[in-house]
């Protein structure tokens, strides 16, 4: 029997230790706090972050990072972007020699530019071909619901991406396999700054043809970036590009989309991190580490440009629209 330790006990590191156990894999959660990891084991349930949804009885949880990972095949790193690194650090010792490592954040960490597979490979020293990235229009609480979709496992070793394609396939989720690991992960982390400017729209008052249009427009940036670090078009083109793209910037369930509708209709900053309750809107802090990392490779993304002056340099929602319609006209 396939063994997985999920490192995270989030919304979505929670919904997909369901899916693996579903799917018939031992799984091992960790938590940061000993209370949610005991209510977790005890109650199957985890009542901080998915309140409502039973987890099956095989799914124990625990405090220990080295008890979560003795003897797994497979770790889920479920923490926010920004904080792997740190965790990572702490974790490498007890991560079992040939296990492979599956990233599910969507981010890109601020400051290094470095997407998590690279922040992964930097701090473990594992080989690439052992660190996977899992990416799809995957909302946390309709999958841990048992409604059907689809996700993408992308790692340079097929043998690995199988593996975990395995371990999580079930009757309500469908995962693909892909050797695009930078198409993947940069699909992932720019959709969320693409989602934080649809939800600034619609706080506006703004309907479908602006959002329409800002999906539509925020794909052609991402695809402009990702070719250029190397990724296929055909995967921005697929579930982990426009597949997700559509779930977040149409979804109120988006955390990113959530907090850019309170922007929109006039919050602040402080206030939209405040409703927020610590859940994390990864494109808030993407929104800097992607348009510096398309400064670097001159590639322009003119909505994310507006997303970070949005988020970090104090334009309003109305004075970026207008900068956004006022750029020079061109052909598509
Ligand atoms: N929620 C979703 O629907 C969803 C779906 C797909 C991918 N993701 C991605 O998965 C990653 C995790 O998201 P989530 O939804 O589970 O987040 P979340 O906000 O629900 O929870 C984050 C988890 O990480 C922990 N955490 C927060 N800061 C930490 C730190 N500094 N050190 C250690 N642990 C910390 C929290 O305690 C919590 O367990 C993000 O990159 C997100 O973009 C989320
Ligand atoms: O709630 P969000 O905005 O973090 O998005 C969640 C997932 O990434 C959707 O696939």
């Amino acid at each position: 029997m396939t063994r997985a330790a999920v490192l995270g006990s989030g919304s979505w590191g929670t919904a997909f230790a369901k899916v693996l156990a579903d799917a018939g894999t031992d799984v091992t959660m960790w938590a940061r706090r000993d209370e949610l990891a005991s209510t977790i084991s005890d109650k199957h349930e985890n009542t901080d972050y998915l309140p409502g949804i039973s987890l099956p009885t095989s799914i124990s949880a625990t405090s220990d990072p080295s008890t979560a990972l003795d003897g797994a095949d497979i770790v889920v790193l479920a923490v926010p972007s920004q904080s792997l690194r740190a965790n990572l650090a702490e974790w490498t010792e007890s991560i079992p020699a040939d296990a492979t490592l599956l990233s599910l954040a969507k981010g890109i960490e601020t400051g290094t530019l470095l997407r998590m597979s690279q922040v992964i490979a930097q701090v473990t020293g594992a080989d690439p071909s052992r660190i996977a990235s899992l990416s799809g229009p995957n909302l946390a609480r309709p999958i841990a619901e048992g409604q059907p979709a689809a996700t993408v496992i992308a790692c340079s070793d097929s043998r690995r991406a199988l593996e975990i394609q395995k371990s999580c396939a079930t009757g309500y989720f469908r995962p693909y396999t892909n050797t695009d690991v930078i198409g993947c992960e940069i699909g992932g982390a720019c959709k969320n700054v693409i989602a934080l400017a649809c939800g600034m729209a619609s706080g506006v008052g703004y309907g479908e043809n602006t959002l329409a249009s800002i999906m539509t427009r925020g794909l052609a940036e991402i695809i402009r970036l990702g070719t250029a670090l190397g990724a296929s078009a055909s995967t921005l083109a697929g579930l982990a590009g426009v597949g997700d793209l559509v779930a977040t910037c149409s979804s109120t369930l988006s955390r990113n989309r959530t907090f850019g509708e309170r922007l929109g209709s006039g919050g602040s900053m402080e206030s939209a991190q405040k409703a927020a309750h610590g859940q994390v809107a990864e494109g808030v802090k993407s929104c800097t580490s992607v348009r510096a990392l398309a400064e670097s490779y001159d590639v322009e993304m003119p909505l994310t440009e507006a997303v970070h002056r949005v988020c970090h340099e104090g334009l309003s929602v109305p004075d970026a629209v207008g900068h956004l319609l006022g750029r020079r006209i061109k052909p598509e």
